[in-house]
């Protein structure tokens, strides 16, 4: 099985961050594993208070998992301070950096997310859903490509199956909370069985 690391914050009301990512994984058939560098007391109208772990402590859990298990992919989520994005920079640096994709969710009309793989330009273009429960999507479609490219993907197609699985999450997201509720990760499990 494929494992994939997600260094992330933690959401306590489970649609977004580490939680999200975790469920994501799993929802690709990839083995899940987690760095958290922050902890968030939020839910979906609002974020309370954020506890930021250590540098010190992200990079021994950084260490942990990598001194023993070969990492697929690494997802990098919320980053809260500049000592948190060195430990993960460093992090990243150790895998190479070949492409950058910036998410277009929050702009108007289509929801377009622009792809840049060191050669060409790629749009990724969907209508956009009309719902407030979009809680998690950056989080979800990060996971997403990090688990197709740990199975072996292309970044265009894991992008394009990325683009896939958030659009059908948010068009099956659910009404949970009193803001902006969480999208369904396990959408097609819950419809289809495995
Ligand atoms: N209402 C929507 N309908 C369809 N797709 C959406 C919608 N909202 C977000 N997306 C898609 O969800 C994915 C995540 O993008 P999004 O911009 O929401 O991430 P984000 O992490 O919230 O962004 P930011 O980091 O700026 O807060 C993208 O593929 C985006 O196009
Ligand atoms: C711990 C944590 N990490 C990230 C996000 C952003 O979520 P998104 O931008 O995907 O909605 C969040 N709300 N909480």
């Amino acid at each position: 099985m494929k494992k994939v690391l997600s260094i992330a914050g933690s959401d306590c009301s489970g649609g977004a961050g580490i939680q999200a990512d975790l469920k994501t994984f799993s929802a690709h058939g990839v083995y899940g594993m987690s760095v958290i560098v922050s902890v968030v007391a939020e839910n979906t109208g609002r974020v309370i208070g954020i506890q930021d772990i250590s540098a010190d402590m992200i990079g021994k859990q950084i260490d942990a998992v990598f001194e023993d298990i070969e990492v697929d992919a690494v997802k990098v989520g919320m980053l809260s301070t500049p000592d948190c994005m060195e430990e993960a920079a460093k992090a990243i640096r150790t895998m190479g950096c070949r492409a950058v994709i910036v998410k277009g969710g929050h702009a108007a009309g289509n929801a377009v997310d622009v792809l840049f793989d060191g050669k060409e330009i790629c749009h990724f273009d969907t209508a956009r859903i009309d719902t407030k429960n979009t809680h998690g999507t950056g989080c979800i479609f990060s996971s997403a490509v990090a688990s197709q490219l740990a199975r072996g993907m292309g970044i265009r197609e894991a992008v394009q199956k990325a683009k896939d699985y958030v659009t059908m999450a948010i068009e099956h997201s659910l009404d949970i909370g009193k803001g902006c509720g969480p999208t369904h990760h396990f959408w097609h499990l819950y419809q289809y069985g495995l």
